[in-house]
């Protein structure tokens, strides 16, 4: 390891500008607790995300990132704490609910109906929010935005990974969220595809959406993030702007093992 930086250098994506968002707070969770019977997978976790905020989620493999996203976004049920939304409670309401308050989500693994075009994908989704031509204007203006629009036609099962997860990305901007989760967008795409993605996701940020994204790719997350948090074993061990969390010595730890020297 020596000689090796110990997490990667923060700035590595060209006009990155870190910002400051103000205001109340979109989300908060207070105390969030996941138990799986006697496993204790998120532990006592509070945080905030305001409007045009980037969160992001990191830690070793197990650390609770996943759990926690998904107690967040209603895929699981916390076991303890309150989730709100524009200070309303929804920390026991399914996803669907959550959804039609703004809130929106990627999955990890992109699963679009292969047999429909990708304007069909997102018109399903346009559709809860917006009826007939509204929809379908919608639909291709999400489509624009995410830079697929000149793929509207082709069914979906012929797009390559990049473009599957920007399908995945319009699916999820055709509610009309403010407020968006993103389950590793970018890990697995190779670095131009990487570039683009981190773009449209600071252009989503500076358009006013909060957003939350668990991603592993240490300087893509640091280098977009607003803040940072940082769990091992359920725990939060250190939160902060990217550069605080990437020295915190428990972070360098987690990372690194403690015979690191
Ligand atoms: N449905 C479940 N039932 C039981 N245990 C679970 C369940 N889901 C997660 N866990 C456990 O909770 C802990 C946290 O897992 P989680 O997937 O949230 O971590 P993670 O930080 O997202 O990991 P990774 O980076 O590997 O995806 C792990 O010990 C995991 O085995």
């Amino acid at each position: 390891m020596t000689g090796q930086p110990v997490l990667p250098e923060l700035t590595t994506f060209p006009g990155e500008v870190i910002h400051a968002p103000k205001g109340p707070p979109l989300l908060v969770a207070e105390g969030v607790t996941v138990r799986f019977g006697g496993v204790t997978a998120v532990k006592d976790i509070s945080l905030a995300v305001r409007p045009g905020e980037i969160l992001g989620l990191i830690g070793p493999n197990g650390a609770g990132k996943t759990t926690l996203f998904n107690a967040l976004t209603g895929f699981v049920r916390a076991s303890q704490g309150r989730v709100t939304l524009d200070g309303r409670d929804i920390t026991h309401m399914q996803p669907q609910a959550r959804a039609k308050l703004g809130m929106a989500r990627t999955f990890q693994v992109e699963r679009p109906f292969e047999d429909l075009s990708v304007l069909e994908n997102v018109l399903v989704a346009s559709f809860l929010k917006n009826r007939g031509r509204a929809a379908e204007d919608h639909a291709y203006e999400v489509l624009e935005r995410v830079g697929l629009a000149d793929r509207a036609t082709q069914p979906a099962a012929q797009l390559n990974l990049a473009r599957r997860r920007r399908l995945e990305l319009a699916k999820a901007l055709a509610l009309q969220p403010r407020l968006l989760f993103l389950d590793e967008s970018i890990a697995g795409l190779n670095p131009p595809a990487q570039q683009e993605m981190v773009a449209l996701i600071r252009e989503l940020a500076r358009s006013g959406l909060g957003i939350v994204m668990v991603e592993h790719i240490m300087h893509v997350i640091m280098s977009l993030s607003d803040h940072v948090i940082c769990m091992a074993f359920g725990e939060l061990l250190a939160e902060g702007d990217p550069r605080e969390v990437s020295t915190h010595p428990d972070v360098i730890r987690a990372y690194l093992g403690d015979d690191h020297d």
